[in-house]
């Protein structure tokens, strides 16, 4: 097989379908536009637009910098391309290139809270280009150049640069650039080498390599040591054919002609090509402990599997978020925009990209405190060959790049809003993180390093077999599909899925040896509760979801993820059936209520419908457990109409008897109430209430009733743009959870992450 070949079959965390799915469900696109103002009433219409408009106009006209105060112009950026250098694809065309540049927007929107939106321009003409974007300029508060290839590029940004008064920054050059410099830099120094003696080879001499070496020969690496390589071999002082003036500036005076000549005994290479472009011999052939950078995209030069059957002296990176050390742009472009954006820079300089170059390399040093660990793959990673640079998801990036360029912008006078205090600044940057992702990162990490064997309940269901698929793919563990042979055969036939492959198993109830264990199991749990053996042979036989629950109960799986196909209680009724809550504890259900700047947990969301005070007092306790185990640090509060007492009524009683019964309980985390939801959530208000015990807002909402958790939790999901995980069941002496009926695919998948994860290490 070729070593290729197996490299995509080693590492394939999605399949084609799962891509295609992904892009096109719900509304197609990774995009959408939201408005930041109310556009409700008659005033608001005419606030917003005429005649309102008007006066922002004026006032623009008469200073333009005001924009930046009356419009959205100081956060957004334009993500241009013209689809003619797309990853490591080649020119496939403005129109091909849609989905990369969305999702560069979107990375811009998740990691550092920078508004874009994607262009993409279909022209391969130089000039047309450099016509079409320079006009947008008032649009924008900078241009991110995407995938336009070389030597293009190089003429299209500097052109622009000139042209505009904002930044223009070709990512594929810069940001590659000041990723790979950083990850260099920590290279050199874990291998003992640095910037005069070691001899580095760049295969690729398009946008991305000319910009890499550019950048570290501006910060000190010999120019003499540097050996550029493209299609056509190694270019060398007099090389005609293929050559433009910025391959040109970096030709060197050498008799090797070949990438294998170059390779032989460097000590660093960058790839910056096409996939497959390194072979076994040439990494065989570098000096001892080699730094290889193969960061084509989506397939690198070669792959660290490959890499690992030859030799076990080199630090390795990639492109990819799936290996160890990812060296992408990605890690730079969020964070140098909101740096250059927040002082209004009118371009990003040399010293602002060293500047995020030294930042990244010094937090990849840097001890990672305990919140940080939990972005990284549920271990605390230390500063080594496996760990060069940061991940994307590190949640110190939005912190520290944009203060070191936002520094440096001032510093060198290109920052036309200057910063005084960068410590608050740091402060408020850390308050964009979009704290979704870090969560579920967090989740999805830990089980991929302890992956567990999941059992799918309603595994005759389309969208669950899927959700399994998904499961095993991306490494979490086995997927087991309970079901019977034929509908689940022919199921799978009829929506193209390929069930026979590593990491799903099917179980069929009826032919399971297992039937008899679980029916025995059932009736002693059952006998005294009116079943009689032959009810619960016709449960275990017929019933999924006392089935799997058996399964779970009898440790021939880790956990379980069931719900698509009857309603919630109906099945949590099913579980509680084969499965106690675990000694001492109560079983809740929890939600979790993911908003830009906040996590809020909801309990009690699926059990307790009208809870009295004692069973408040258990959620309370339950809902902070669970909080302290997803990193939270609970700050607890119970939910009411009133507030310590007012209004006066029945009501919030329970509420207030329930804190009571928490003082006598002596728990270890911050609780307090009864309060109105406002009061909990925002800290002006909770100001009026000095007394109130909370440290801060609260993070974990106990509510009242049922009814009042579900509503609420609906009412944020649909008016409020939250996402809403959930309810995740806790307090269980085995690991299950329930999705909503219907759920998709991806709901089920994190649901089964979730009991995966509760499944413990
Ligand atoms: N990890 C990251 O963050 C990034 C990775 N990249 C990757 O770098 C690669 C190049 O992108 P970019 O610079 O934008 O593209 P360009 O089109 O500007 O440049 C491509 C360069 O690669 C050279 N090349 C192509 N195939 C080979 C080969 N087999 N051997 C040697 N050289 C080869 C070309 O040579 P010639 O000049 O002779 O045509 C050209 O110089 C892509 O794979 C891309 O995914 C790019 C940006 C960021
Ligand atoms: C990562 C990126 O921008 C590229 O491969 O083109
Ligand atoms: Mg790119």
């Amino acid at each position: 097989m070729p070593a290729s070949d197996k490299a995509d079959r080693i590492r394939t965390s999605v399949t084609e379908q799962e891509a295609l799915d992904f892009h096109a469900q719900g509304r197609p696109g990774k995009l959408e536009i939201a408005p930041t103002k109310p556009m409700a009433t008659q005033r608001d219409l005419s606030l917003a637009y005429s005649p309102g408009v008007a006066v922002p106009v004026k006032a623009i006209a008469a200073d333009p910098a005001t924009a930046y105060d009356y419009t959205t112009r100081g956060n957004m950026v334009a993500v241009i391309t013209n689809g003619t250098a797309i990853l490591g694809l080649g020119n496939l065309g403005a129109l091909a290139s849609k989905p990369v540049m969305e999702g560069k927007s979107v990375l811009f929107k998740r990691f550092a809270d920078v508004d874009s939106i994607d262009l993409e321009v279909d022209t391969e003409n130089v000039d047309e280009f450099i016509n079409c974007v320079r006009y947008l300029g008032p649009s924008f508060g900078g241009i991110n150049l995407e995938d336009i290839k070389a030597p293009d590029c190089f003429i299209i940004e500097q052109r622009l640069r000139e042209l505009m008064d904002i930044p223009v920054f070709h990512d594929d050059q810069h940001g590659t650039a000041i990723i790979a410099a950083a990850g260099l830099i920590n290279a050199l120094e874990l291998t003992g080498r640095d910037f005069k003696n070691t001899r580095l080879v760049c295969n690729g001499a398009g946008a991305a390599a000319i910009a890499c070496i550019e950048l570290i020969k501006a910060m000190g690496f010999n120019p003499e040591n540097i050996t550029l390589c493209d299609t056509k071999g190694v270019i060398y002082q007099g090389r005609t054919e293929g050559m433009n003036q910025w391959k040109s500036a970096h030709a060197v005076k050498t008799d090797r002609r070949t990438l294998a000549e170059a390779m032989e005994g460097a000590d660093v290479v960058l790839g910056l090509s096409q996939k497959g472009a390194f072979t076994a011999d040439m990494i065989r052939s570098m000096a001892d402990n080699p730094i290889i950078f193969a960061m084509a995209n989506p397939d690198p030069e070669i792959t660290p599997e490959e890499v690992a059957d030859i030799r076990n002296d080199a630090i390795m990176a990639t492109g990819r978020s799936d290996y160890p050390n990812q060296v992408n742009n990605v890690l730079g472009f969020p964070y140098i925009f909101r740096g250059a954006l927040d002082v209004r820079a009118s371009s990003i300089n040399d010293a602002m990209k060293i500047a995020a170059v030294r930042s990244l390399a010094e937090l990849a040093r840097e001890d990672v405190p305990d919140d940080v660990a939990a972005a990284y793959q549920g271990t605390r990673p230390r500063f080594g060959a496996e760990y060069i640079i940061p991940v994307p998801f590190d949640p110190r990036l939005i912190s520290a790049i944009p203060v070191a360029v936002a520094k440096a912008a001032m510093e060198t006078g290109v920052a036309r809003k200057p910063i005084t205090d960068l410590d608050a600044y740091a402060r408020e940057l850390s308050a964009r993180r979009d704290p979704i992702a870090a969560t579920t990162q967090h989740l999805y990490e830990r089980v991929r390093n302890h992956p567990k064997r999941v059992v799918f309940a309603e595994g005759e269901e389309e969208q669950v077999m899927r959700a399994a698929i998904a499961f095993a793919n991306q490494g979490l563990g086995t997927a087991i599909l309970v079901g019977r042979d034929d509908p689940l055969k022919a199921t799978a036939a009829r929506a193209g899925i390929d069930l026979d492959r590593p990491g799903i198993e099917v179980v069929n109830a009826r032919l399971s040896t297992r039937v008899e264990a679980y029916t025995e199991y059932l009736y002693s749990r059952l006998q005294r509760k009116g079943y009689l053996l032959r009810d619960c042979q016709r449960l275990i036989n017929t019933d999924r979801n006392h089935f799997s629950a058996c399964m779970v109960a009898l440790g021939d799986a880790d956990a379980m993820v069931t719900g698509t196909t009857r309603n919630y209680s109906t099945a949590l009724e099913d579980v509680r059936r084969c499965i106690d809550p675990q000694p001492g504890h109560r079983v809740i259900g929890v939600s979790l209520a993911l908003t830009r700047g906040r996590t809020v947990l909801v309990a009690d969301t699926a059990v307790h419908d009208m809870p009295t005070a004692e069973e408040l007092a258990d959620i309370a306790e339950e809902a902070a457990g669970f909080a302290r185990s997803f990193g939270y640090e609970p700050r607890v509060a119970l939910l009411a109409y009133s507030t310590f007492g007012h209004p006066t009524g029945e009501r919030s009683e329970r509420l207030r008897e329930a804190v009571k019964i928490l003082d006598t309980r002596r728990v270890d985390f911050e609780y307090d109430g009864e309060m109105g939801a406002d009061v909990a959530l925002n800290a002006h208000r909770m100001e009026q209430y000095p007394f109130c015990r909370l440290s801060g807002t609260a993070n974990v909402l106990v509510m009242p009733a049922i009814h009042s958790a579900s509503i609420s939790t609906k009412m944020l999901q649909e008016l409020g743009g939250s996402t809403v995980m959930g309810p995740i069941l806790v307090g269980l002496g085995k690991s299950v959870q329930i999705a909503s009926m219907g759920a998709k695919d991806t709901d089920i998948v994190n649901m089964a992450a979730i009991a995966a994860y509760n499944a413990g290490a």
